[in-house]
């Protein structure tokens, strides 16, 4: 058990992540009180039955009231919108934060309703599942994992370095970059394989006729492996293509040469170049492993 580092926590949207911090933060004592709010009621209420929180309700400007903390859960394109609708109730001195996967566009998208004297300290922790809802929160999820935070030129040292206190609290690794860097990083790290396994098994289920009950029934660990990422939520991962569409397209152009590379080396025979290529990759499983990333 810490020092709780804070009164009452407020968490906006309660899936996956909010959950997962609700979670961890209550068993690691970081505040005295957690709450949530989010839109349906259903979710709330799942939310509640669960006991995630002290509790959940549906007015997201309610549950800011009085917090120190308050870290919006949503998907991106919902950052901006729920930050107008809790302004009202964000008390001077509180921090405001986010989990969101792309940094840029929610920044925007959220610091204009952000009141003078509240602190905005945008954070993605880079860990989680193809799960979602508050079903899915987990135990140990941010364990070992990064926390990236994007502070601002003008965010308050104090409260930068108070939520870095709170993600190391929840088990993460933190380090500070500048949000467009962010953004160009994930897109490869993350954006991009997300792409390529909604692809892949898009086609495989394109293929039709026989050939389709044939994948499903002889999945080899290769396509399983990417069916497991391509299950991740829609609303999700469409808020993050279109808020990160600059990074994303000039990865996937820099990965269609490659693709056309290696496309070029099977055709001509040239085993050489994927020989070395494979072993360049091979190298790089073993050097995540090594840093405790997979
Ligand atoms: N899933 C991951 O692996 C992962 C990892 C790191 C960061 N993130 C980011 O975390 C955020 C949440 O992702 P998640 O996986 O927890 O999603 P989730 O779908 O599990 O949870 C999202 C929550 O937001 C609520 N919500 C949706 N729209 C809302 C609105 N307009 N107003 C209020 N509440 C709303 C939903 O009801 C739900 O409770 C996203 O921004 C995502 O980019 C996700
Ligand atoms: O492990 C997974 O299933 C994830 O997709 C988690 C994952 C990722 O690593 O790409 C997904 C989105 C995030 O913003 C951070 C983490």
């Amino acid at each position: 058990m810490s020092e709780p580092l804070f009164d009452k926590i407020a968490l906006i949207g309660i899936g996956l992540i909010g959950g997962s911090i609700a979670l961890e933060a209550r068993k690691r004592g970081l505040a005295k009180h957690i709450v949530a709010a989010t839109r349906s009621p259903e979710t709330a209420a799942l939310a509640n039955k669960l006991k995630l929180t002290d509790h959940c309700g549906t007015d997201l400007a309610e549950a800011c009231r009085d917090a120190d903390l308050v870290i919006v859960c949503t998907p991106v394109g919902a950052c901006g919108p729920a930050t107008k609708a809790i302004a009202s109730t964000l008390k001077p001195g509180c921090i405001i934060s986010d989990v969101g996967s792309v940094k840029q566009t929610v920044i925007a998208d959220m610091a204009p309703h952000i009141p003078k004297g509240v602190h905005f300290v945008p954070a993605h922790p880079v860990a989680g599942t193809e799960n979602s809802g508050p079903e899915a929160a987990l135990l140990d999820l941010f364990q070992g994992r990064w926390c990236i935070l994007t502070p601002l030129p003008d965010s308050d040292a104090a409260a930068v370095d108070k939520l870095e206190a709170f993600w190391k609290g929840l088990g993460s690794l933190v380090e500070r970059i500048d949000p467009k860097d962010h953004d160009r990083i994930l897109a490869i790290t993350s954006h991009l394989p997300h792409l390529i396994a909604y692809t892949i098994v898009g086609t495989a289920d394109d293929l039709g006729g026989h050939l389709n009950s044939e994948v499903l029934k002889f999945a080899a660990g290769g396509f399983r492996d990417f069916t497991r990422i391509a299950a991740s939520d829609p609303t999700m991962w469409r808020d993050v293509f279109m808020n990160n569409r600059e990074a994303v397209l000039e990865v996937l152009q820099r990965f269609q040469e490659d693709l056309f590379y290696l496309q070029r080396a099977i055709r001509w025979g040239e085993g050489d170049k994927l020989f070395d290529l494979f072993t360049r990759t091979r190298e790089i499983r073993r050097a995540l492993i090594h840093l405790h990333q997979a």
